[in-house]
């Protein structure tokens, strides 16, 4: 085990480069069961990001998510030099949650400050805001002042403004809406919205959708004398119309008012999973997953010159769309989805490049990473974890459980105050601030921020009564915190194939040239249901277990053998203070309320001591196991 060659990682000082998995060169052995057939081109393609969340080094851990931001950018110039020739459009369109999740985005003082000069590197078409650029007002500020100037009309943030400290006014983060038409003649009228947010901090602003389609600017823009052909919609919100989230619906609403026939296609995020949904015949929202693991693919064709402004000779090479967004459909419009796996195979096969795939931008990109990544020290190993502990694919209180398995011990081990030691402490926290699964083997700086990258500080009351603390959980769970939604996350599935794919031909020849390699056997992972079915994902997978949790986990610490304590000190992050004095209810207020161990202990900072005192045994040849 002697470095990044042989897939584990070294000592310390030999963890400097980004590639901590191999890099996967067409035909290898090992790689990754492939896409299952070349993607459909239409007359208009996008292709989407979405909750990136920091990922840019790729999944260092994960072969089958394992490219990275710069392997990305030279699949997103190939994509683009392929629809130049097939004489069709290409849109790039990411829908926002850029930072938190991991180090490359969250190791700096102000989150993002090494990431976002990477991360904006791709000619994006259209981008839109997350919630997470707005918690922090740093953060807020830094889109505002820097990358809403850079990325000018294309960024798109229809209801959030930020304050703006020259003008002291609140303002538009960046554009309201863009009318433009595209390379081959459709004109679009795109829109940016974010979900109904309200965890903001005071620097900005988010109107709610059935407030933002009242504005004069929206009934301007959807009652605009120009022609449309399209609206885009594009936001970080669920596009499944049952999320709790969902404000689409609301916009779509107003727009097909107006619009009766014109297609909207919809770009979605926020609840993290693979999805796709039909609104109406020429309406469908496609969400592309999250952290890098997903790329989303739409195109859609049935434009004409008696419908549009379309002028564009799509090439007889190029498949003919046929599948219409319902059964019934009357309507011109006819699309295809499918969710790419992020990786070097998947990139390679759909741009046919063989040993040809990675270009000078992509390259520098990488070591770009590379670079950053050795700057942050991300690679430093503090320990080696002697398993995998994940959040959903065992049951809450399974011992390979992450909260179980590691959070709860951590916390109880780690988050102590010396001057109350003594005292008996719950410790409370959501698990939605745990984001990531923990892998068996070296634990490093960088992993610490893929578990638990928020600054949350911990907070407590001293001396609760036993009885009042210990119904609190109870209480938060069955509360009004929305709870994601995981109704959609991978799922066990059969075998399918899309019937409109005449795959086979091509993906054969991919294969006999190499590109393409099948192993025995099909990988776990994504196993999406949408709207149209289980034919949406690129490579198929077995799937993976997918458990419901809580929305909360509590830990007890320092305890009397044997009985209950008469006190606690109740323990939990600022995060969720609101909802903790509102469940402890009358005679707790906000003034009982103070840092436990200090006001920058946060939640960044209880894992690595943990590795360190705990996870030390093998640490000097620590390989990375299943
Ligand atoms: O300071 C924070 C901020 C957020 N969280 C958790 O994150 C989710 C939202 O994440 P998305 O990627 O937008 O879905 C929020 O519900 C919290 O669970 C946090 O714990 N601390
Ligand atoms: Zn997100
Ligand atoms: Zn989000």
């Amino acid at each position: 085990c002697g470095g990044d060659d042989d897939g584990c990682y070294g000592p310390i000082d030999k963890v400097e480069h980004v590639r901590l998995v191999k890099r996967i060169q067409p035909g290898a052995p090992d790689a990754p069961y492939g896409p299952k057939g070349p993607l459909e081109w239409g007359q208009i393609n996008f292709m989407h990001t979405t909750d990136t969340h920091g990922w840019l080094a790729g999944h260092l851990k994960e072969e089958n998510y394992g490219a990275d931001w710069g392997d990305f950018a030279t699949f997103t110039r190939r994509m683009r030099q392929k629809a130049d020739d097939l004489g069709v459009d290409f849109l790039l369109v990411d829908t926002g949650d850029l930072h938190d999740g991991a180090g490359l985005s969250d190791a700096t003082t102000i989150d993002g400050t090494k990431s976002m000069p990477i991360f904006s590197e791709i000619e994006y078409d259209l981008l839109t805001i997350g919630n997470h650029e707005l918690y922090v007002t740093e953060v807020a500020k830094q889109m505002f002042n820097e990358y809403a100037k850079k990325w000018g009309d294309r960024y798109l943030t229809s209801n959030v403004k930020v304050y703006n400290d020259a003008t002291k006014q609140y303002e538009h983060v960046g554009a309201t809406h863009r009318y433009f038409t595209t390379k081959q003649g459709i004109r679009i009228m795109a829109f940016g919205v974010l979900f109904d947010f309200t965890g903001n901090s005071n620097a900005s602003q988010v109107i709610k959708a059935k407030d933002m389609v009242k504005e004069t600017w929206f009934q301007d823009a959807i009652h605009t004398d120009k022609p449309v052909d399209l609206f885009v919609l594009l936001g970080h919100n669920p596009v499944r119309q049952t999320d709790y989230a969902n404000t689409f619906t609301t916009v779509w609403n107003e727009i097909r008012s107006v619009h009766k026939n014109t297609p909207i296609t919809i770009f979605g995020g926020h609840s993290h999973i693979r999805d796709f949904a039909v609104y109406d015949q020429a309406s469908v929202g496609i969400e592309a997953g999250r952290y890098c693991e997903t790329l989303g693919w739409v195109s859609q064709s049935g434009f004409s010159k008696c419908n549009s402004g379309y002028h564009g000779a799509k090439k007889p090479d190029g498949k003919k769309l046929t599948r219409k967004a319902t059964d019934n459909s009357t309507a011109p419009w006819a699309y295809s989805r499918r969710y790419l796996d992020w990786n070097r195979n998947t990139f390679m096969y759909h741009t046919s490049s063989n040993k040809n795939f990675d270009s000078q931008t992509g390259l520098e990109i990488t070591q770009e990473i590379t670079t950053a990544r050795k700057d942050m020290n991300l690679g430093e190993v503090y320990g080696c974890a002697p398993e995998t502990y994940c959040i959903s694919c065992v049951p809450f209180d399974d011992p390979k459980n992450i909260f179980p398995g590691v959070i709860k011990p951590a916390v109880n081990a780690i988050v102590l105050n010396d001057a109350r030691k003594d005292k008996a402490r719950m410790i409370i926290g959501n698990t939605g601030a745990i984001r990531f699964d923990l892998y068996k083997g070296p634990f490093t700086y960088d992993d610490n921020f893929v578990v638990s990258p928020f600054r949350d500080v911990f907070r407590y009351i001293p001396d609760v009564p036993f009885d009042k603390a210990s119904q609190v959980l109870a209480k938060l769970n069955k509360g009004t915190v929305a709870k994601r939604d995981f109704a959609s996350m991978p799922i066990a599935r059969d075998d399918c194939v899309d019937p409109l794919i005449g795959a086979l031909t091509l993906r054969d020849m991919h294969q006999e040239r190499g590109i393409v390699r099948r192993q025995e056997t099909i990988t776990p992972g994504y196993a999406t249901k949408d709207d149209w079915g289980t034919d949406g994902d690129d490579t198929e997978h077995t799937g993976i277990p997918n458990y419901s949790i809580p929305s909360y986990w509590e830990s007890r610490a320092g305890f009397p053998t044997g009985s209950d304590p008469e006190k606690v000190d109740l323990i939990f992050f600022d995060f969720i203070e609101k909802y903790v004095l509102q469940d402890l209810g009358s005679g707790f207020t906000s003034d009982m309320v103070s840092c436990y161990i200090n006001c920058t202990f946060t939640s960044q900072d209880f894992m690595l001591p943990y590795a360190k005192l705990k996870w030390q045994d093998n640490i000097d040849n620590c390989p990375i196991g299943a």
